[in-house]
């Protein structure tokens, strides 16, 4: 039975990743999250926790006094949350964190080593990739992916790309709601119409990368770094059904694809029971529903943060943590309706031109660029 490690358990895939515990009869060890103190209180009344944290401090006095009843010691701050990360007793650590806030509880789970890290915060591998990859192979640990398409292509690859053989990727993208709309039609768009995708129910902050093709940008960065690939040979395609998960295209021609429901207890449960498949309550894909998959390309002059963040990961250093960074404030700008929609490519663009050229960054370095990126869209409204 695994020993599992939820960190952002109170979020879209943090609560899925639950569900998906129940109906593995998987052990839920610790759960974390930011400042949700209610929710917290009661998913460890439910699955008791040994070792549960919030990242704000005072939530979390709050929170310790609530569950004092329970035994389940509380932890708080990053720290808190990191401490979840490397519990001795866990085999799984499943990051479902949202945002650069993930890139150190992700370092914990990988230096404490002797666990698999079960990864849904894709930001982790933007900002921080190289020194992710490099301190895992050191490690020994495994990265599971949990984004569906990351998980779609690793299961393509059934793990491992035999060598050389592996021609491109094509990474599917829903063009989210705004797909055929002008940069005209887009000036007036509200937080409200951008938080409605047509396929997934997930976080605020990645349905609003979905909305502005960020985040095919940085999955098609998580793709580079988890599967060793080049920039160009993640190519991206649009999918509307979001049915074809994604797919790989090997040297001779031939087109793997994974195909499934859009419910994310699929790959999140793959990441936990790799390399077994067990049964799973999520529906069964019925080709009655999806008479025509449509398959097209990205119009990258509407949806300018596609382009910008594959020219990042072409640069390298730390261009993409100041992408990553510049897109997480100006979209929580956004959400507050202090600034438009079609601004956030701006402000990506404009933080990729102050960001200068570093060969292989340290984990402050990343994070300082990542807080430089962050200002700079602060005082630029
Ligand atoms: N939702 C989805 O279907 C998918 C999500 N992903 C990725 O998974 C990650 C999580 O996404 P999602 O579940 O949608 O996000 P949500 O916003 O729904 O949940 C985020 C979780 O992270 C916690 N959190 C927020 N800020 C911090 C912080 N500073 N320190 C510690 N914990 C924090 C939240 O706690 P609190 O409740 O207290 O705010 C919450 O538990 C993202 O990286 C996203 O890109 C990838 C593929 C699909
Ligand atoms: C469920 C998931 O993995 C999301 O990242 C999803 O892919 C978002 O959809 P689009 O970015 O393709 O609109
Ligand atoms: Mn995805």
């Amino acid at each position: 039975m695994r020993r599992i490690s939820i960190l952002g358990s109170t979020g879209s895939i943090g609560t899925q990743a639950l569900d998906v515990a129940d109906c593995t009869g998987a052990q839920v060890a610790a759960l974390t999250a930011n400042r949700s103190v209610r929710r917290l209180e009661e998913q460890i009344r439910r699955y008791r926790p040994r070792y549960a944290a919030l990242s704000d401090e005072e939530a979390a006095r709050d929170l310790k006094v609530r569950v004092a009843d329970t035994g389940c010691r509380i932890g708080a701050g990053q720290e808190g949350v990191c401490e979840a990360a490397r519990l001795a007793d866990v085999d799984t650590v499943l990051n479902s964190v949202v945002g650069i806030a993930g890139l150190l509880p992700t370092m914990a789970a990988i230096e404490a080593g002797n666990r698999r890290l079960a990864l849904a915060n894709k930001e982790t591998l933007v900002a921080g990739g190289r020194i992710v990859m490099d301190a895992a192979k050191q490690a020994g640990v495994d990265i599971l992916p949990v984004d569906s398409e990351h998980s779609a292509i690793f299961q393509c690859l059934q793990g491992k790309a035999p060598n050389g053989a592996l021609k491109r990727i094509l990474l599917t993208a829903s063009g989210g709601p705004f797909f055929g709309k002008t940069r005209e039609e887009l000036e007036s768009i509200t937080p409200a119409q951008a938080l409605k995708h047509p396929n997934w129910d997930m976080g605020a902050k990645i349905t609003i990368d979905s909305a502005t093709l960020m985040n095919k940008g940085l999955e098609l960065i998580e793709a580079v770094w988890l599967f060793g690939v080049k920039p160009e040979q993640v190519h991206i395609v649009v999918h509307r059904e979001s049915v074809v998960h994604s797919m790989v295209e090997y040297d001779d021609h031939s087109v793997i694809a994974q195909m499934g429901v859009p419910d994310m207890r699929i790959p999140i449960q793959y990441a936990l029971t790799y390399p077994d498949r067990v049964k799973s309550p999520v529906k069964e894909l019925n080709f009655d529903y999806y008479p025509a998959l449509t398959f097209s390309k990205p119009d990258e002059d509407t949806f300018r943060c596609l382009p910008l963040c594959r020219e990042a990961i072409r640069r390298g250093g730390l261009y993409p943590a100041a992408a990553n960074g510049a897109n997480e404030q100006a979209v929580a700008l956004f959400l507050e309706g202090k600034i438009g929609f079609l601004k956030i490519a701006d402000l990506v663009e404009k933080a990729m031109e102050a960001q200068s050229w570093v060969k292989e960054p340290t984990l402050e370095e990343i994070l300082a660029a990542d807080q430089a990126a962050r200002a700079q869209v602060r005082s630029s409204i």
